[in-house]
């Protein structure tokens, strides 16, 4: 039925080794399987025997359909329609090295190039292990137009046949026909979530509250959640991260499931994202590459998109250098969008210039941004810092301050760019309040330092206004990671003001992480004070409408948060709690400060001008000799004009 040709180099071959080969036709490889185990170990045996390469050509059946010996570079396929410029042969290629040195060779690349092999493997003995490495093609081109090939290992020949070959097939072909373009933007992105539970870690988190967080954030990013894996395990995996059993049980979830993706809690190394793309055949990112993603799509402004890029940059440059991750770069989708489109493509040299370049214009913006401050500094103006855990409602908050019109959203970073606006506050003082990204905990180092420019703002401001979701379960935790990255920032001296924000969730009863729209009950509990105020909508809010807040019973979740803690509640939603806010940073930028009555010279009228610089002119009278004036000033400028002083 067969014909069972042996190629190549077979003149002095003996009839024993002749029979052997001959008869590994009769062997046969599951589907999707690279090779096996009786394959390899009977293939190594012949090449150490004869001193020579042994190569078996299997279909996308698992049939042996050519074996040849000698140079598998000259074989001569013709079961193997190689024309097609834009699908695999469907025919991949084991073969043996008698040296147990398993790179491909140039040889091997070119004729894995000739023939469009579905895969190229190289296996051998070495100390006694068989070994091997995979070369296959990502479905992108080299500069010089040739296909770009992507090598694997050396790696235990037995993990090489875990690999799952279909979808890595599937995915090749699909970006070598570009009919990913359109059709994977539009698909829907099916996302598994894993990660492990490890009681012995000081992990502040719940495990749950954080893949809660997780798949919030896989929303986000526009992917449906369809499954989440957590494993107990004291440290992760060095090699899959999860347990091997776990994995398996996880790839045959994804075919039932038809996930495209995966997403781990935290952050995977190099080697172990590839290993487990090869063992689950679907792209693997986790939660920095999806934090990255995320911002990466919410980029509107020159900075923000340049700061987004270098981090992502600044990511993938290991990971191009350890090859791999191939699944993440074929396809599209989350983890791959970004403002530089090619980003992931170009080689290592190309992004350590363009990291290069992007710094120096992120230094240009930074000198900006401080000249604006100097300026600000100069009219003295004071500037509030809105920060938060991301959602916790700064921009609203920010809004309903100033009647600022900046977008706020039920989704985790909104914010990307920062937004200042000046507020006049009831003792007439005029501050500048700031709103900027939000926070998260696991927020990757490489972001917070590209977006370093931006939250310059935060570091300079002269108080932070830290916002806090009362409604969250986890707003300790979520305090705890704001407090974490301002340290990374050095901004976690500075003096704060906590904003405990949604309290109007709160105060309906329901508690905990109840409706999203518990403003809505709040008169049906009785409590219509708050309805009264949130009707005036944002920035509107006039004293007398609005409850005290000491005549509101504060729930004791918020008492708790408040303990040991400078701040006050409020909801930015309706309104209620905004009047003492502004009386709080009124009254923070009042200590510290004097009230002097001077009198100034007509002779030396340029120190009135001074004054009006300085500080905050609050009654201005003329006599025969001069200006009466009546000041606010910091101690320090108080200094300056103490000479002046009457009374
Ligand atoms: N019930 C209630 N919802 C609020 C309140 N303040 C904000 N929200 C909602 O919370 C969500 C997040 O608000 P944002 O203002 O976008 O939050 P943010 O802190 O700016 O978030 P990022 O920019 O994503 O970091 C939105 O759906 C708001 O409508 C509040 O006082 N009560
Ligand atoms: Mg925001």
């Amino acid at each position: 039925m067969k014909d069972k040709r042996i190629q190549g180099e077979i003149q002095n071959l003996k009839p024993h080794i002749m029979r052997e080969l001959q008869s590994l036709y009769d062997l046969s490889v599951p589907v999707g399987q690279l090779s096996t185990k009786e394959l390899n170990e009977r293939l190594i045996a012949v090449t150490e025997e004869i001193g020579r390469e042994v190569a078996v050509y299997v279909d996308r059946k698992g049939r042996i359909i050519e074996i040849s010996v000698g140079n598998t570079w000259t074989v001569d396929l013709p079961a193997v329609d190689a024309r097609s410029e834009v699908r695999l042969s469907g025919v991949r290629c084991i073969h043996t090295h008698p040296s147990g040195d398993t790179e491909l060779s140039d040889p091997d690349i070119s004729s894995l190039r000739r023939l469009r092999f579905d895969a190229m493997a190289a296996i051998g003995r070495l100390s006694g292990e068989s070994v091997g490495c995979l070369g296959f093609f990502t479905g992108e081109k080299e500069e010089d137009g040739t296909l770009e090939v992507q090598l694997f290992g050396p790696v235990r020949a037995d993990h090489l046949n875990r690999i799952r070959l279909t979808p890595l097939i599937q995915s090749i072909n699909k970006r070598l026909s570009r009919e990913r373009t359109q059709a994977t933007d539009d698909e829907e992105e099916r996302a598994v979530l894993a990660g492990i539970d490890a009681p012995m870690a000081c992990a502040l988190w719940m495990t749950e509250d954080s893949l809660a967080e997780l798949a919030e954030l896989a929303r986000t990013a526009g992917a449906t959640v369809v499954g989440t894996f957590i494993q107990k395990k004291a440290k992760p995996d060095t090699a899959l991260f999860l347990g091997r059993g776990k994995v398996e049980e996880m790839a045959m979830f994804i075919q039932n499931e038809r996930a495209t993706l995966v997403i781990f809690d935290d952050e995977l190394t190099p080697s172990q994202q590839r290993n487990l793309e090869m063992a689950l055949g679907v792209k693997i990112l986790d939660r920095t590459a999806l934090i990255l993603d995320i911002f990466a799509q919410r980029a509107r402004t020159a900075a923000g998109k340049l700061q987004v890029e270098l981090a992502q940059m600044k990511y993938s440059l290991p990971r191009i250098l350890g090859q791999g991750l191939v699944l993440s770069r074929l396809g599209g989708g989350i983890g791959t969008r970004g403002p530089g489109e090619t980003k992931l493509e170009v080689d290592r040299r190309r992004i350590r210039r363009r990291i290069h370049d992007i710094e120096g214009e992120i230094e240009r913006l930074k000198k900006e941004r401080l000249l604006h401050r100097e300026r600000r500094r100069a009219a003295r103006i004071p500037v509030a810092a809105l920060v938060g855990y991301t959602n916790a409602g700064k921009s609203t908050l920010l809004n309903a301050l100033t009647g600022a019109d900046v977008f706020a959203e039920d989704k985790l970073f909104a914010t990307l760019d920062p937004t200042t606006r000046s507020l006049r506050l009831a003792d007439g003082r005029e501050i500048l309040v700031t709103d900027t990204v939000g926070f998260i905990q696991k927020l990757p180092h490489t972001l917070v330092q590209a977006f370093h420019a931006t939250l310059e703002e935060v570091v300079e401001a002269d108080i932070l206004l830290h916002v806090v979701d009362v409604s969250n379960e986890a707003a300790e935790f979520q305090i705890e990671a704001v407090t974490e990255v301002l340290k990374e920032l050095g901004a976690a001296e500075k003096p704060m003001l906590y904003v405990l924000n949604k309290l109007d969730r709160l105060t309906n009863g329901a508690g905990g992480t109840g409706g999203g729209e518990a403003a809505a009950h709040v008169d049906t509990m009785g409590d219509a004070r708050y309805e009264a105020a949130g009707s005036d909508a944002a920035g509107g809010f006039s004293e007398g409408e609005i409850p005290s807040l000491e005549e509101v019973h504060l729930p004791p979740a918020v008492l708790r948060l408040l303990r040991g803690r400078e701040g006050c509640a409020i909801s930015a939603r309706t309104g209620a709690g905004l009047v003492e806010l502004q009386e709080r940073i009124a009254s923070f930028f009042r200590t510290g400060e004097v009230e002097l009555t001077l009198h100034i010279p007509f002779t030396e009228n340029a120190a009135v001008t001074r004054l009006h610089e300085a500080g905050r002119v609050l009654q201005t009278d003329y006599d025969e000799r001069g200006t009466r004036v009546r000041v606010r000033l910091s101690e320090e400028e108080a200094a300056r004009f103490r000479r002046y002083e009457i009374s």
